[in-house]
């Protein structure tokens, strides 16, 4: 490994992201009694054109009026290719209190993105004194998010979260899909009769992921838009947890708890990775790297895996 460590991700939960338009108020209070780690209130794609200018003064009405509770509180601005983020950021940033903990960036390309935002942020900051800085998200949802990903990831020290947008990312990709995110039909393979649904999104997620441990960002899932279909939800947010993601969008109420239990260790996970710690201390003891431990190898690597179950429930259990 390198001699730099890797730096660690904010330590905060992060296993739901419940999303609401800014257009629509009447959810705000329910989006505050949900179980969800993070809100997302939302300025973009769901909210229409027209609306966007009382959108913006609901979510800054929000910051004072809603008791958000101990919820991470991340508004969603618009993309840096339309007339409406400036706004946003200079709205949000001179009006909302300062309940207000983050911005979300959709659409990023480049580096240079985040860079422009944080300029402005920063302005914006000093101008009317706000003394608690504003932390970001970004979403990968483009060719050229994916093939930027790690300059992104480097870009900013206010840099948070990194999400993978299905929909957008399918839309620039090119792909032969409406569906938002999950298994695509005509993405199979054929062996002797049996059919296999490999995962389209697999290089996504796993690029998303090793950018962010390398420069201590949360990787979270994006959205998956068949609120009626439980399982596939379940499905698709323990897939990504194996592969190092921390959480998942949740664009339906119903989903937060889906995402929370699949973000959560189990009881059993953390027990066997406590046992793990624990074999493992008893062999550092006779001086051994390596030991078994219900007949499996472990060694100094299976620690750092053990800690990883450990640090995310007492993150949780600390909430
Ligand atoms: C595609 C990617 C994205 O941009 S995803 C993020 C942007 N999208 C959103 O923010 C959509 C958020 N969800 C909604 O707007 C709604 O949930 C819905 C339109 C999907 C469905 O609304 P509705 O028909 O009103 O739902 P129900 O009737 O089933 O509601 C039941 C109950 O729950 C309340 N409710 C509904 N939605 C929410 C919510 N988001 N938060 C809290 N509560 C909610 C609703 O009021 C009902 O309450 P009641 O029981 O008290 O009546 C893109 O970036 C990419 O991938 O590229
Ligand atoms: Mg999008």
């Amino acid at each position: 490994m390198s001699f730099r460590p890797q730096p660690s991700p904010p330590a905060r939960p992060n296993r739901s992201q419940l999303f609401g338009p800014g257009s629509r108020s009447e959810l705000f209070e329910k989006m505050a009694a949900s179980a969800a780690d993070v809100i997302n209130l939302d300025l973009e794609d769901s909210v229409a054109p027209d609306d966007k200018d009382k959108a913006r003064a609901n979510i800054i009405a929000a910051t004072h009026e809603v008791d958000w509770g101990d919820k991470y509180f991340s508004v969603r601005i618009n993309g840096l290719d339309t007339p409406h983020w400036y706004r946003d950021v200079v709205d949000l940033l001179e009006n909302a209190s300062d309940r207000l903990d983050q911005i979300m960036i959709p659409m990023v390309g480049c580096g240079e993105d985040i860079y422009a935002v944080d300029a402005l942020v920063t302005a914006v900051e000093r101008a009317k004194g706000r003394t608690k800085p504003i932390s970001f998200e970004v979403i990968i949802e483009t060719a050229a998010g994916l093939a930027h990903v790690e300059e992104i990831a480097a870009a900013s020290p206010r840099l948070q979260a990194m999400s993978l947008g299905y929909a957008d990312f399918a839309a620039s990709m090119g792909m032969a899909t409406t569906g938002i995110g999950g298994t695509q039909a005509n993405y199979y393979m054929i062996h002797e009769g049996q059919t296999d649904y490999p995962d389209p999104w697999h290089y996504a997620v796993s690029a998303i992921v090793a950018a962010c441990r390398t420069h201590g960002v949360l990787p979270v899932d994006g959205p998956f838009g068949d609120f009626s279909d439980e399982d596939a939800y379940i499905a698709h947010a323990r897939r990504v947890a194996t592969l190092g993601m921390v959480g998942k969008w949740a664009i339906h109420p119903k989903q937060v708890k889906l995402a929370n239990e699949v973000f959560s260790p189990s009881e059993e996970a953390v027990a066997e990775a406590r046992e793990i710690l624990a074999a493992m201390e008893e062999a550092k003891a006779k001086g051994l790297g390596a030991t078994t431990w219900k007949g499996k190898l472990i060694d100094i690597a299976s620690m750092k895996q053990a800690e990883v179950i450990v640090r995310q429930a007492e993150l949780i259990a600390g909430r």
